[in-house]
């Protein structure tokens, strides 16, 4: 049995499994302003009670003000935020991490910042904390943030399939070095931004100012205000949007290789897809994994990122799901439907995966006789 397996074929787990450490993966293609915006995130106040990880503390170039204490790779700063350079291993940084909080060597954080220099592709981080049998205890995944470079991202998107993953998995967008281009050209990249990810907001941002408070607690249950926001986080009606291609009721966009490169007929962006599924009657819960799980087996690469809301036959309460390629979180029961909407709705992004594909199977499992 592989590790999605594992993590699907159970029945769904309680609502109270949310209450984990939230962690947030900063991504971006090299020299897109990750080292800036953590400069600037670091000073801010609402960061307080945060641990960033970071390959190194040179590298942010940290004000000898903001330190308030330091020990060989751990630094607290004055505005409360601790950062944390991994050694060796990120598995054993977190696990250590979290180690030393339990037993109150550092300041109990309650927020996990990682930094990804130098790795052009977030997925094996995301499959970590996902994967891991002690991380996932802990940890869970809040969100993606990927910055990118206003000044050299349309050009880089032509030529590497790295920053267009990076784009169409992201909860939140940030559009650096704005100040250096003009109006008309920010808006063609956010409009490829869009089409890759409806759902992700896109920031603009200047030398990495933008305020911590829009980039995190991104997931489905915010820890400030203690609830969950199904809206929020699925934003299904993204994938609705008027001004996207439309095939099967609205709900599949991907780009034909229309408005910005006509003459360029195999662009990266046009294997992404992103579309939202709905089903009506309620589901079959071991039907929906054996979907699952046939799914990840065979096109678990093709799957970015997934996140449904279902309703689940013979449970009165919604049921959350999201997975990173082939692994996927444990199942959650939250405690009230966000909405009179009782339909099923998963969000996909996906790699050559089409909606109607997708959406056949799942009915076609639903209706297998046997499992
Ligand atoms: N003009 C301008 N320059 C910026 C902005 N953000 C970042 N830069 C510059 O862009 C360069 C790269 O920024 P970094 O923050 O080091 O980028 P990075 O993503 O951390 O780079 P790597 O760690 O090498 O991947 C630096 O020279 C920054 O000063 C911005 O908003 N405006």
């Amino acid at each position: 049995m592989n590790d999605s397996a594992a993590q699907t074929s159970e029945a769904p787990v309680k609502e109270k499994t949310l209450d984990k450490l939230p962690v947030s993966v900063i991504t971006g293609f090299l020299g897109s302003g990750k080292t800036t915006l953590l400069r600037h995130l670091l000073t801010q106040d609402w960061m307080a009670d945060t641990a960033v990880v970071i390959n190194e503390f040179g590298e942010i170039g940290l004000d000898h003000e903001l330190v308030e204490a330091a020990s060989e790779d751990t630094i607290l700063l004055s505005s409360g935020c601790l950062c944390c350079t991994v050694r060796g291993d990120l598995i054993d940084t977190l696990r250590r991490l979290y180690k030393q909080r339990d037993r109150g060597e550092i300041p109990p954080f309650r927020r996990l910042v990682i930094e990804t220099t130098g790795l052009a592709d977030p997925a094996p981080i995301l499959h970590t904390l996902i994967g891991d049998p002690l991380l996932s205890a802990f940890y869970r995944l809040d969100g993606v943030v990927t910055t990118v470079d206003a000044v050299n991202a349309m050009a880089q998107m032509d030529r590497q399939p790295e920053p267009v993953k990076q784009a169409a998995v992201a909860d939140r967008l940030l559009l650096t070095k704005t100040d250096l281009m003009d109006e008309i050209t920010l808006q063609k990249l956010e409009q490829r931004l869009r089409d890759l990810n409806p759902a992700a907001p896109i920031y603009r941002i200047v030398q990495g100012q933008v305020d911590a408070r829009h980039l995190f607690n991104a997931g489905l249950y915010d820890p400030e205000t203690k609830s969950l926001d199904v809206q929020r986080w699925l934003r299904e009606e993204a994938y609705n949007a008027p001004d996207h291609d439309d095939t099967h009721g609205g709900h599949d966009h991907h780009r034909t290789g229309d408005h910005h490169h006509a003459h360029d007929v195999n662009r990266h962006d046009d294997h992404i897809r992103a579309f939202c599924l709905t089903h009506d009657a309620p589901l079959d819960w071991d039907r929906f994994v054996a979907w699952i799980e046939m799914l990840t087996t065979t096109q678990g690469a093709n799957l970015l990122r997934v996140k449904g809301i279902l309703n689940v036959a013979g449970e009165d309460k919604p049921v959350a799901v999201h997975g990173v390629q082939h692994l996927f979180h444990p199942a959650v029961v939250l405690p009230a439907w966000p909405s009179e909407d009782r339909r099923s709705r998963l969000v996909f992004i996906t790699r050559d995966l089409d909606r109607d594909v997708l959406g056949k199977s799942l009915a076609d499992f639903q209706k297998s006789a046997v499992i």
